[in-house]
């Protein structure tokens, strides 16, 4: 079991408070929407992409961040199920695209971002986290495209074979993902972001997720996955770690018996939770609010009880944690925090979506301007 923690960021102005019997109470704001670009280039893109546009907005980009190994696919099943739909691949593509889309969401892999295929990166002696092997700029560009309604022609980094195939192409979704090492490394491509989460496992429990998933369906030995997290090590401290402080939402895993969630955005309320008889409890920090969890749940369904005791979860009718949970009960992380966090944060990302919708409808004659 492991320890599971959701960090919000402040800037959201997050609210978070328990006071057992009552009601936990989970808030994110959205941090930014921009309605339209101002800038007179990417707007007379954006004028000739109305036809690509899947909506009658700007595309939503939420951008997750996480080592590999740490559960960012199973995050966005959760994520695309919470929406409604399922996710695949794109139909008649590349057998090997990382991109899954469905009704609502499109899920793109920054892999394809890979300046250096894996000879390229070998023989520069650079591993996939620096931002050597990386193409910011096109990803920035392409990111930004996407946004404004412009559907690009994405590489692709093929992971079967180490080299870059060719591009295939991305139409503007609603909601767009980006996932991967490196959402939030650069400035320009974080701007971008409406919502960002970090998923941040220890590395022990990444250490025994990768065993599992590599030894068991990849044909690895346990000697070569402790190279490569060793490896990996110096640049996953360099490049990839520091992105948790830009993350809107983190997720934290450590390896005890404590499932833990923590918000961003303290709130006098929170000292009330070590009252807390069902497990929950929550400590503040430095303008960090804390909601752990602890144990697994024996029966999925009881997980209603610990339901009961949160509000403003982002729920349309009660029971909906419990019932998304219920629906993927196969998934891992079910029978903890971290299944029931991602599920939270999945739920909360569908409500800043509705807002940010809410709010350019508001604004019609402003979002055409552009
Ligand atoms: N909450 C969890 N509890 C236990 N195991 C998990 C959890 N989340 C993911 N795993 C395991 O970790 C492994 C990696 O998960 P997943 O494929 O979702 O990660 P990923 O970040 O998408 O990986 P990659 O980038 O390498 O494709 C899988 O074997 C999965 O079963
Ligand atoms: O960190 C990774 C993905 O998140 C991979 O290591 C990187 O994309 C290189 O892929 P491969 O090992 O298939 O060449």
């Amino acid at each position: 079991m492991a320890v599971c923690t959701v960090y919000t960021a402040h800037s959201l102005n997050s609210t978070c408070s328990i006071s057992t019997p009552t009601k936990t109470h989970l808030g994110f704001n959205q941090k930014h929407v921009v309605l339209y670009s101002t800038n007179k280039k990417t707007a007379r893109r954006a004028s000739s992409a109305v036809i690509t546009c899947a909506t009658d907005t700007q595309t939503v980009v939420i951008g997750l961040a996480a080592d590999s190994g740490c559960g960012k696919s199973t995050f966005m099943r959760r994520l695309t199920s919470v929406f409604g739909g399922a996710a695949e691949p794109p139909r008649g593509g590349n057998p090997d695209s990382n991109t899954l889309i469905s009704d609502t969401t499109t899920v793109i892999c920054l892999d394809d971002y890979h300046s250096l295929d894996r000879t390229g990166r070998k023989e520069n002696g650079v591993t996939a986290l620096d931002p050597r092997a990386n193409d910011f700029d096109l990803m920035y560009e392409q990111v930004k495209a996407i946004k404004d309604g412009v559907a690009v022609e994405k590489p692709i980094y093929n992971h079967v074979t180490g080299l870059l195939d060719p591009p295939e192409l991305i139409k503007p979704p609603k909601i767009l993902v980006i996932e991967g090492l490196h959402p939030m490394y650069d400035q320009r491509v974080r701007d971008l972001l409406d919502f960002s989460i970090y998923l941040d496992i220890s590395n022990e429990v990444k250490f025994a997720w990768k065993i599992q998933r590599d030894m068991a369906e990849r044909g690895h030995s346990l000697e070569s996955i402790k190279a490569s997290i060793e490896a990996r090590k110096p640049d996953f401290d360099a490049y990839i770690d520091p992105q948790k402080q830009y993350a809107d939402a983190v997720i934290e895993v450590l390896p005890t018996q404590l499932i833990q969630m923590t918000m961003r955005g303290s709130s006098p309320a929170l000292t009330q939770a070590s009252n807390s008889p069902m497990g929950p409890t929550l400590t503040t920090g430095h303008e960090v609010s804390v909601l752990e969890m602890d144990g697994q749940f024996d029966r999925l369904d009881e997980l209603i009880y610990v339901e009961s005791h949160l509000s403003n979860i982002s729920t349309k009718f009660y029971g909906e944690v419990t019932q998304q949970m219920l629906k993927h009960a196969d998934f891992p992380g079910s029978n903890n925090g971290t299944g029931l966090f991602q599920t939270i944060v999945g739920l909360k990302i569908r409500d800043l979506f509705e807002q940010i919708v809410a709010s350019r409808a508001k604004t019609p004659l402003e979002a055409t301007k552009a």
